[in-house]
Parts: C-alpha cells; structure tokens; sequence
C-alpha cells in the first residue's frame, strides 16, 4: 500500500523513526490531541502504526522525507526517534536540508552529548534550531508519559515545551519534563540517568544474589521479599519489576524464569559513557562503574571459564536468623543506592559547572519521579535536599540521607564483611561502601601517593603547614625545594 501525500502544513509535531519508541511517543502525542506527522526510512512501519492505530488520533503518515517536512506547520517541530550514532546523523542532515530557519529539530535518541553539542552547532549555523532531548521510560513509558529532559535554546522550549509537558508522565500534577539547559545538557542528564539505572540494577541484582546463596531461597520466595520492600523507603519502579520478574515462571519448562535465563548481561553504552565522563572530570561514580564493569564481567565467558577452579579461601559462615540478615541486606541496598544517587548528580553538577549550563539538581530529581525507568519515591527526598540548599556540595551529607545512611551502616558493614568471607560477590554494595568511608574520613592516604609521584616524577606536593608548591631532591641530598 503506497502512502499518500499528506497535506500541506496542517500538522502541530512530527515523529520520524517508527520502531518501538518513536511509534509510541507518536501514539502519546495524537492521543493528547497533537495533529501527528510520521515517518520511517522504511515504510512498512509508517503503515503499521497508522492500520493499528490510526483511531488514536490525528495522524499525518509520509512516505518521503520531504513530504514528512511539508505536512508540518511552522515553525516545525520534528522529533527524530532513530538509532543513535551514524543513523541519526544522516537523518538530521536530511531534515535540516528541507527544513526553514526557525524550526526545530529535536532528537529523543539515546545520543552521546558531545555528538549533541556538535550538531547543535551545526544547525544553529543553518538557522535551525537543535534539541538534544533524553527519554527515559521504554516503551510502555513513551506511550502513556516518559520523563523528558530536553536541551537546547529556551527559544525552542517555548514551542516544543508546552506539547512534551502535556504528554510526559505526571506526579502530583507536575510534568516530568522541564528545560535541561543548552545543547548537551538535556543528553548528558540522560545519559546518567542510565548510569544510574545501571547502578540501581546491580544492587538489586546483587541483594537476590546474596538472599538466593546465603539463605538459599528460591526466585519466587526472593521476589515476595522485594514486593514487600517495594511497600517502603525502597518503593520504585524497579523493585516493582523485579518482583515481578522473580516470580515469573517459565512456560516452557516451569522453572522459574531467572533460572532459564543466561547469567550475561548486555549493554548499549550509556553506562559506560557515564563512567567515561566520569573520570574525565574526576568525579568517583563508582556505583555506576561497578555496575557497568560487573555487566562486562558477566559477559567474558572465556576468562569466567578460566577463572571458575581458583581457590575460594572462603569462610563457612551460616545465617543464623535469616529475617535479620533480609532487613541488613535491605538497610544494605538502600544505603548503596544513595550513595550511586549522590555520585551521579555530583555528575551533572560538575559538569553543569564545567559547561555552563545552569543545570537545576532538584529539577532534575523531581523529573525522575515519573515516567523513566529509576523512577523512585526516594526522589522526592532529593528534590527536597537540592531546595533545602542548592548548593549542597554532596547528596549524602544532607540532613535526611545522613540521618537514613547511620541507619543502615552498621548493617551494610554485616553484609559486606558476610560477602568478603563467603565469596558472594557483590562489588557495587561494597565499592559504595568504600566510597562512604573515603568520602567521610578526615584523612586518605593521598599523602603517600603525593610523595611516590613526587619521588619518581618531580611531580611535586603541597604541605599541610605551609603554602606553596614543594618538591624532594630525592636522588640528591633530599632537601626541599619550593617550586
Ligand atoms: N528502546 C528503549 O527502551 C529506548 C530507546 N531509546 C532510544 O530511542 C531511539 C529509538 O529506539 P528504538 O525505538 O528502540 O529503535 P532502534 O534503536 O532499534 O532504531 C530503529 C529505528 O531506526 C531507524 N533507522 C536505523 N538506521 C537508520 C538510518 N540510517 N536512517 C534512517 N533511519 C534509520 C529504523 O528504520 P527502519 O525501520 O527503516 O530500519 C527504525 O525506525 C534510539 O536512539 C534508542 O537508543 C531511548 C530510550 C529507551
Ligand atoms: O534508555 C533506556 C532507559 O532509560 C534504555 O532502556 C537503555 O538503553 C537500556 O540500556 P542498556 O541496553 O545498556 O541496558
């Protein structure tokens, strides 16, 4: 069936790329009243959405690119919902070649922020405006309300704004969607956004891992456990869908779903992006690093191999009463997930600072709340931290997160010491832990690598009596000298 020729300028929004997200966040939008342009490079997708769903709304199908563009009304707004990477460059250069100054190009892809300012730049030189826009919720959350953390111009948010509030998710009446900040912003807040749904996966990951070998219970008994902490302080999407997941059974066999399931994780990237990012500005992200090593760990089948007949040198420590040692793994989980939580908008501030863009912390938490996948209650503990001072230098050290962390540390230690004798691996509960020591030690014995740098390099040391910059004359007669 060939498509026909739309007509001309007559609709609010397009959508171009009508695989699972782009087809559903153009459902949302002509569900919420927009008159809807779509289109895909192929266009038996355009014809699916349109016989499937076409009575959900107003929706203008194209066939060709051009056609897709003059079915839009000005100044046009097009949404591009493509692969990331090569695919939605070439998609942004077809688009803007037909587009006029003053429309707005918008990608929801998974982008990596520095492609983001890279092609904000070369649209704005084109008179066009350019909107890096994370979206978060898959495919379930594009339809009935995703969060949405868009970039770009405040220009450009004043037309396309108005239309995303309307179709993001809600909380308390407010939209999970505001203006990130310019070009990157808006990719780079997604992007940690997923690094710390990697973080989030992993403690609960790590949390079954422990209560299947410590205690030995089965997936369903795990999974009626994180239903009832999803009724807590934990409650959020994710435990949510882990009960859920535990508790499945698989139809082939009857076994429980996880135990069919092979133990390797994929990844896309935008964990690993995070922790890139990370460490090139110096922050120590270290839940989401874990978290995004322990994927790749799952996933070196040779070396897993290899490494199975070393010697485990562990303890046979029992549980002796294993409702204790639940509500420990518990106190456990909640204590590592607020320190990821910390590490992460740490992130975003340091890079906000660093690139100018004026990101707002308890937006962005308050955003989260609905909507994307690490949508949390707990979020709301965060939006009020950042409005009790938003210039909180770190998450934990606010009144609330402090009060609940010397809750549950004494606990986290049972359960990292209870690992490190069994052998149950569970490196992002521990790693948060030695960040939580680290960053609340009034002394780290960065004095000794100051020294070793200085011997071998002359790289030079600062002293806590005096100012100044100093270096040993190490192969001399290891006198001081001040730079
Ligand atoms: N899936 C998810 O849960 C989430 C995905 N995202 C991001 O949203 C975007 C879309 O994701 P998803 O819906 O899963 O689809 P995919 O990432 O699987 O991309 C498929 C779409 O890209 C199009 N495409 C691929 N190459 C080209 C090209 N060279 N030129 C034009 N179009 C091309 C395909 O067209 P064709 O049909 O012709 O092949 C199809 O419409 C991605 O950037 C993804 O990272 C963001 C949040 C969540
Ligand atoms: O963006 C998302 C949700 O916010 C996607 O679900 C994300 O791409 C999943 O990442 P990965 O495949 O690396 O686990």
């Amino acid at each position: 069936m060939a498509i026909p020729t739309p007509a001309k300028a007559v609709a609010d929004i397009g959508v171009t790329g009508m695989a699972v997200m782009g087809s559903n966040l153009a459902r949302n939008l002509a569900r919420n009243g927009f008159k809807v342009a779509i289109h895909n490079r192929s266009a038996a997708k355009t014809e699916k959405v349109v016989k499937e769903h076409g009575d959900e709304g107003e929706f203008f199908p194209a066939e060709s690119m051009a056609d897709f563009v003059n079915a839009l009304s000005a100044p046009r707004v097009a949404i591009i919902m493509v692969k990331a990477g090569p695919a939605t460059d070439a998609v942004i250069d077809e688009l803007a070649s037909l587009m006029d100054p003053g429309d707005i190009i918008v990608d929801c892809g998974n982008s990596n922020w520095r492609d983001t300012v890279r092609r904000e730049a070369a649209i704005r030189e084109r008179g066009l405006h350019f909107v890096g826009s994370g979206v978060s919720g898959g495919e379930e959350g594009a339809l009935n309300g995703p969060s949405i953390m868009p970039g770009g111009t405040p220009e450009s948010y004043r037309r396309l704004g108005p239309m995303f509030e309307k179709i993001s998710a809600h909380v308390d009446g407010v939209p999970c969607c505001t203006h990130v900040g310019p070009d990157g912003a808006g990719h780079f807040v997604k992007m940690v956004h997923n690094g710390i749904e990697y973080a989030d996966m992993q403690l609960i990951a790590e949390a079954y891992d422990l209560m299947r070998k410590a205690l030995g219970m089965s997936a369903a008994e795990i999974g009626k456990v994180f239903e009832e902490w999803n009724r807590g302080e934990l409650d959020s999407y994710l435990i949510e869908i882990t009960a859920d997941v535990l508790q499945h059974v698989d139809p082939k066999t009857g076994k429980a779903f996880v135990d069919v399931v092979l133990d390797r994780a994929s990844q896309k990237g935008t964990g690993a992006w995070t922790v890139q990012n990370a460490a090139e500005v110096g922050v120590p992200t270290t839940g989401i690093a874990e978290a995004t090593f322990a994927r790749s760990l799952s996933g070196s089948v040779p070396e897993r191999q290899a490494g199975r007949g070393l010697p485990a040198g562990t303890e046979d420590v029992s549980v002796a009463d294993p409702a204790a040692f639940i509500e420990d793994v518990r106190r456990a989980l909640y204590a590592s997930k607020m320190v990821a939580y910390s590490q992460g908008f740490e992130l975003i501030r340091k890079a906000s600072e660093e690139n100018g863009w004026n990101v707002d912390l308890g937006a962005m938490a308050r955003i989260w709340r609905g909507g994307c996948i690490i949508r949390a209650v707990f979020l709301n503990r965060i939006t009020e931290a950042y409005e009790r001072d938003p210039k909180l230098p770190l998450l934990l050290a606010d009144p609330y997160f402090s009060g609940e962390i010397g809750k549950s540390v004494e606990s986290w230690r049972r359960i990292v010491s209870f690992s490190a004798l069994t052998g149950v691996p569970i490196p992002a509960f521990a790693s948060s832990l030695a960040y939580y020591d680290g960053v609340r030690a009034a002394e780290l014995p960065a004095n000794l690598i100051q020294g070793q740098r200085d011997f071998f390099g002359a790289h030079t040391y600062k002293r806590v009596d005096r100012e100044g910059t100093f270096h040993t004359l190490w192969s001399g007669d290891r006198s001081e000298i001040e730079e």
